[in-house]
């Protein structure tokens, strides 16, 4: 009899690794300027090249472990190979709304011009107005103004689908299409659904999708992966932080609890601050039992617990004992080891920025880290974690680490 080979699913954030979506670094990151990096979510400007070259490296390190690796400009150039789906996106992205008026017909037929790849690379990197051919403008592109901020694009460059995390993310054996909280990330979920609807390793295949749809409003309910880890044995940690909103939250424990995806949301509840913008910023795990910790938050987290009640309502649980304490319990663990970020005040901040505490696992005990945290990485192998690194100079320009550059599609569950 053939075994059943599922294809997705996530069931725990530690558990053998076997298929990750990532994105390279690309033409979105080579137009950020000084002017217009803050408002695209980067701290600063990275030499594009050599962070694909570090990229390509923290690719071969997870495929020479065995790990599919997909990528989202192949998957994107692949998914324009079907025609429906290069149709059903641009007719969502080449609108009045985002072009402007008098600028649809010409913006739309010198994209069919290109290929799939050259397109991909458009529709994640961006087109500038100034970049359309002479052929295909009208006058109104002379309203086009302020050509190097953000607003004068008629595709807007999307620099943060680097951290893949973020945009969709899968919950044991469902996924969310998220609603992202800054503007410069709204665009990131169409791309993604168009992928999930057309792309031939996904359209045939019967996803449970647990909340969200990047073609509807969805008002104060925001939600990114980052915040989001299905750890396994029924729970689900959320963290309630900067740009995961309870409005999302309830309704993603409401929809997995329905489903009996979920017996347990951990909501921690976080302050907010661009430093620790996901609740993986600030904790991530190395192995079954060991988490790696920003103390300076994280102790500053409250839990809560929410259950499923009758009638589709909620058990709101205010828990008594901290977060890492709540969570242990959860994984009926009699207690979690954590590696702190070690170092003065100065050395275990500047690690915590630098995301030292952003570390994925790729098997149990195995993880990859920023060359750059040398002292976190450290405790983390005194700890008999074997710590694979890459160079995060310049990929970590916007904030983001190992965690928030891999979006599992299949991981193995661990036994608690
Ligand atoms: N999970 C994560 O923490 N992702 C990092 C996202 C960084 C990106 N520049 C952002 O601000 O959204």
């Amino acid at each position: 009899m053939t075994q059943f080979e599922p294809n997705f699913g996530v069931y725990s954030e530690v558990g053998q690794l076997r298929r990750v979506l990532v994105c390279r670094p690309g033409l979105a990151h080579e137009r950020l300027t000084p002017l217009n990096n803050h408002d695209l979510l980067f701290d600063d400007l990275p030499w594009v090249d050599q962070a694909k070259r570090d990229h390509e490296d923290f690719v071969a390190k997870m495929v020479a472990r065995g790990i599919d690796v997909l990528e989202l400009h192949t998957l994107l150039a692949e998914t324009l190979a079907v025609p429906r789906a290069k149709a059903w996106l641009l007719d969502r992205k080449i609108t009045a709304n985002e072009v402007g008026r008098g600028l649809i017909a010409g913006t739309r037929a010198f994209l069919e011009t290109l290929d799939n790849v050259m397109l991909a690379e458009y529709l994640i990197g961006g087109l500038a107005a100034s970049e359309l051919p002479k052929e295909y403008r009208t006058d109104y592109l002379g309203l086009v103004r302020d050509s190097s901020g953000v607003n004068e694009y008629l595709m807007p460059p999307l620099p943060n689908t680097l951290y893949t995390r973020d945009t969709t993310c899968w919950i044991y054996n469902g996924m969310t299409y998220n609603s992202l909280y800054w503007p410069a990330r709204h665009d990131e979920t169409l791309l993604m659904k168009a992928i999930y609807l057309f792309h031939p390793l996904f359209a045939k295949q019967d996803i449970n999708i647990w909340w969200g749809d990047p073609e509807r409003s969805w008002g104060q309910a925001t939600f990114e992966g980052g915040d989001v880890m299905p750890v396994g044995n029924g729970v689900v940690l959320i963290g309630m932080s900067e740009r995961t909103s309870r409005q999302a939250i309830t309704q993603v424990a409401q929809s997995l609890f329905t489903a009996r995806a979920a017996e347990r949301v951990i909501v921690a509840a976080m302050p907010k601050l661009r430093a620790a913008m996901h609740l993986d910023t600030v904790f991530t795990f190395a192995d079954r039992d060991l988490v790696t910790v920003y103390p300076q938050i994280v102790d500053q987290i409250q839990p809560f617990s929410l259950y499923p009640e009758d009638n589709e309502q909620l058990k709101v649980v205010r828990e008594k004992q901290g977060f890492i304490p709540t969570v242990a319990e959860a994984l009926d663990l009699p207690k979690l080891r954590v590696v702190e970020t070690p170092g003065s005040l100065y050395t275990s901040e500047r690690q915590q920025w630098d995301s030292g505490n952003n570390v994925v696992a790729l098997a149990p005990g195995v993880v990859m880290a920023y060359d750059r945290n040398t002292h976190i990485n450290r405790a983390l192998q005194e700890a008999g974690v074997e710590v694979v690194t890459i160079a995060g100079a310049e990929l970590g320009r916007g904030r983001g680490g190992g965690h928030c550059m891999t979006c599992p599609i299949l991981r193995d569950s661990v036994d608690y």
